[in-house]
């Protein structure tokens, strides 16, 4: 049973840092339990204003539905009490409403509606997707603007007027005019939040236009770090958020950028780095080659981000 109605929860979210947790796999690729519940314990005892389970980051899309409603019910018994977990959903209509549901039941206080795979798609189409999944629960729904599920201002504003429980809107296209368009025409009956890859590198500006807060990636291993730079988002303090760029967030773009889905992989290998190893990405991602790996861990210690355990020094894997 959700402890927040959708409006209690969009208005917690919307002014904190949100937290997208890896998903830990064991050395055969299942899921590792006892692993995952750690890192949900450690992610959540910062402070946080949520934690989205089986998110991008968290493999969402390399889960079967079973897998996603365990993630989330382990999420949902392993985080504080106060920090709300919301589930995903995501493939076709029927499999989305079925994770929405199955989140629901296991107490998860929102659900992050991801594309559908493959298809392209028109807007009467994702307006019945997105309908159909929110009318399948009663708690809130934000829907995630990216690849085949590209809303407009008009099908977000169609969507809004006919469930209350939809209350965000997270954009990982990058598109001004369309984030323009969307937020003056729906206001503020939603809350935005930025869901670029890498969303610190966006969200001074994307600030500016009502985006108040976005899904930290990088939360899950800097986490002290990532709290920092949303602190200096927030109180516009230009110099701190270049100074953060500058040490740590450019050149670590500069690794990311070196292979296809590192923007995962590399917070695989960042857990790793930092003595929280959630184990390896499923493909069809895969983890960080060696270099790159070297590369991040010797970037860690430089920008002096996080604590690297003494034992993962000049570690090979
Ligand atoms: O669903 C997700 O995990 C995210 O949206 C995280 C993002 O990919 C992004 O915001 C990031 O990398 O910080």
């Amino acid at each position: 049973m959700a402890q927040f109605s959708p409006h209690e929860l969009a208005d917690r979210l919307k002014d904190g840092l949100l937290s997208f947790p890896a998903t830990a796999f064991d050395a055969q690729g299942e899921l590792a339990e006892t692993t995952y519940r750690d890192h949900i314990e450690w992610q959540s005892g910062f402070d946080v204003a949520g934690l989205f389970a089986a998110g991008g980051t968290g493999e969402g899309f390399s889960l079967t539905p079973e897998e996603n409603a365990l993630v989330t019910e382990w999420a949902v018994g392993s985080t504080r009490p106060e920090v709300p977990v919301l589930g995903s959903a995501s493939g076709s209509t029927k499999q989305a409403i079925r994770c929405a549901r199955a989140a629901e039941q296991a107490g998860a206080e929102g659900i992050l509606l991801l594309p559908p795979y493959l298809t392209e798609c028109d807007q009467d189409g994702l307006l019945e997707h997105a309908s159909a999944v929110c009318s399948a629960v009663n708690i809130g729904v934000i829907v995630y603007n990216r690849a085949n599920a590209i809303y407009s201002a008009e099908t977000i504003a169609r969507l809004a007027e006919k469930h209350p429980n939809l209350v965000g809107f997270k954009d990982a296209l990058g598109d001004i005019e369309h984030l323009a368009r969307v937020t003056a025409v729906n206001g503020d009956r939603l809350f935005y939040l930025g869901g670029l890859p890498t969303a610190e590198t966006y969200a001074l500006p994307l600030l500016q236009m009502g985006v108040s807060t976005y899904s930290s990636a990088m939360f899950n291993f800097v986490p002290d770090f990532a709290l920092e730079f949303y602190a200096d988002v927030r109180r516009l303090d230009h110099a701190a958020v270049q100074e953060k760029l500058h040490r740590f967030v450019l050149p670590y773009l500069d690794i990311r950028d070196r292979g296809k889905g590192y923007g995962v992989s590399i917070i695989k290998a960042g857990l790793r780095i930092v003595g929280h190893d959630c184990g390896s990405v499923r493909p069809p991602l895969h983890d960080l080659r060696e270099q790159d790996y070297h590369d991040l861990e010797r970037l860690v210690r430089a920008a002096n981000v996080a604590d690297v355990p003494t034992t993962q020094k000049g570690e090979t894997r």
